[in-house]
């Protein structure tokens, strides 16, 4: 069983909540309050699956960790406010190290505003932080990712495939172009909230955090809206200097890689002005790289065009438990 099925096969069929209004199956759950919506997720980091001591320090362990989840709220268009943590330390970790990993935490905490509110230490073999954030969104602003509809522009935020360059960098010491810049996208992402919680006035607006890769993403907007995507290969924006790793590299990280916690979205025709001026007032590189299509056999699923050849783009990337 992978990891889609499995989530499928533990999750509830209704909620008895009936202030939940959106459980499993997007980003982060939705609960109603008078006012605003509350917005919740929970994300976890594995030393040996998430980061080894060689790629991250204590401290870099803290902020990803913390930033991975910050992600799932941005993709929600939600502003964080809370978190949990629960951590596992194994014997081999020094108190000063743990230290660490919170002062990383800490950083990006600050940063938005974000009370450390509770957790829980367990000791155990391998090092693992589970971090569960909270955050509000405008009640009704919630952005899901089963509201693409034909005819919508695909965007995605940023660059892509600097974290996995990150990574190879980190495994494979060298000499490299922006070495400090594609080590620092691996270890210190950081998530696009302001750009999502900017578009409240746009009424509709589909954000998935990129953390397995954008094939993937782009496959769970499809399915989710029902909807066909269409992107182009020559669209997907890159870093100049990205060019100096091996082809085959560069082709399987930006679209099968993860890690780079962008937003990939949909929008309408009418709201992508609207959405490149949000951009601008907050930095954020934004590029169209395809389409909503309305074809009817298509439908969950996602087709690359590339050198003139169209081929479907598999729900590929990071699975766990395959
Ligand atoms: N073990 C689990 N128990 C309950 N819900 C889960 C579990 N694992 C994942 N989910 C839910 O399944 C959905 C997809 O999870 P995931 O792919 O990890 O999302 P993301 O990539 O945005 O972090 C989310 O709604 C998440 O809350
Ligand atoms: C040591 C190490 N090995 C492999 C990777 C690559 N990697 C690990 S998990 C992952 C995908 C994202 O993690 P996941 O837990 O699926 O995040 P979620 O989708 O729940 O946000 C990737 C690309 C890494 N970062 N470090
Ligand atoms: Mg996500
Ligand atoms: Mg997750
Ligand atoms: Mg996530």
């Amino acid at each position: 069983m992978d990891e889609f099925s499995f989530i499928n096969s533990i999750k509830q069929h209704s909620y008895k909540q009936s202030s939940l209004i959106k459980g499993i199956g997007d980003d982060a759950a939705v609960i109603r309050q008078p006012t605003q919506d509350i917005v919740c997720a929970v994300d976890t980091l594995v030393e040996g699956v998430h980061f080894s001591r060689q790629t991250m320090e204590p401290w870099h362990i803290g902020y990803r960790a913390l930033a991975a989840n910050v992600s799932d709220l941005a993709a929600m268009g939600a502003s964080p406010a809370f978190y949990l943590v629960s951590i596992v330390i194994p014997k081999t970790w020094s108190s000063g190290e743990i230290n660490q990993i919170y002062v990383g935490m800490k950083q990006l905490a600050t940063k938005f505003r974000m009370d450390l509110i509770g957790g829980d230490t367990v000791s155990g073999q391998e090092l693992s932080v589970s971090i569960t954030v909270i955050g509000y969104v405008e009640r009704n602003k919630a952005r899901y990712r089963s509201l693409a509809k034909e005819g919508d522009k695909v965007f995605v935020t940023g660059t892509l495939g600097d974290s996995q360059a990150g990574f190879h960098i980190l495994t494979n010491p060298g000499y490299y172009t922006d070495e400090v810049y594609y080590k620092e996208r691996h270890q210190q992402p950081l998530p696009r909230v302001d750009f999502a919680s900017k578009t409240e006035n746009i009424s509709r607006i589909v954000f998935n955090d990129i953390s397995d890769g954008i094939a993937n993403e782009a496959n769970e907007i499809a399915e989710a809206s029902k909807v066909s995507l269409i992107l182009y290969e020559k669209q997907l924006p890159i870093k100049d200097s990205y060019e100096q790793f091996p082809p085959k590299l560069q082709h399987k990280w930006k679209l099968f890689g993860g890690e780079d916690f962008e937003l990939l979205g949909t929008v309408s025709n009418k709201d992508w002005n609207e959405l490149q001026i949000i951009a601008k007032e907050t930095n954020t590189p934004l590029k169209e790289i395809g389409y909503v299509d309305d074809s009817q056999s298509n439908i969950g699923q996602v087709f690359l065009h590339e050198n003139k050849q169209t081929y479907r783009l598999q729900k590929k990337g990071y699975t766990h438990l395959k």
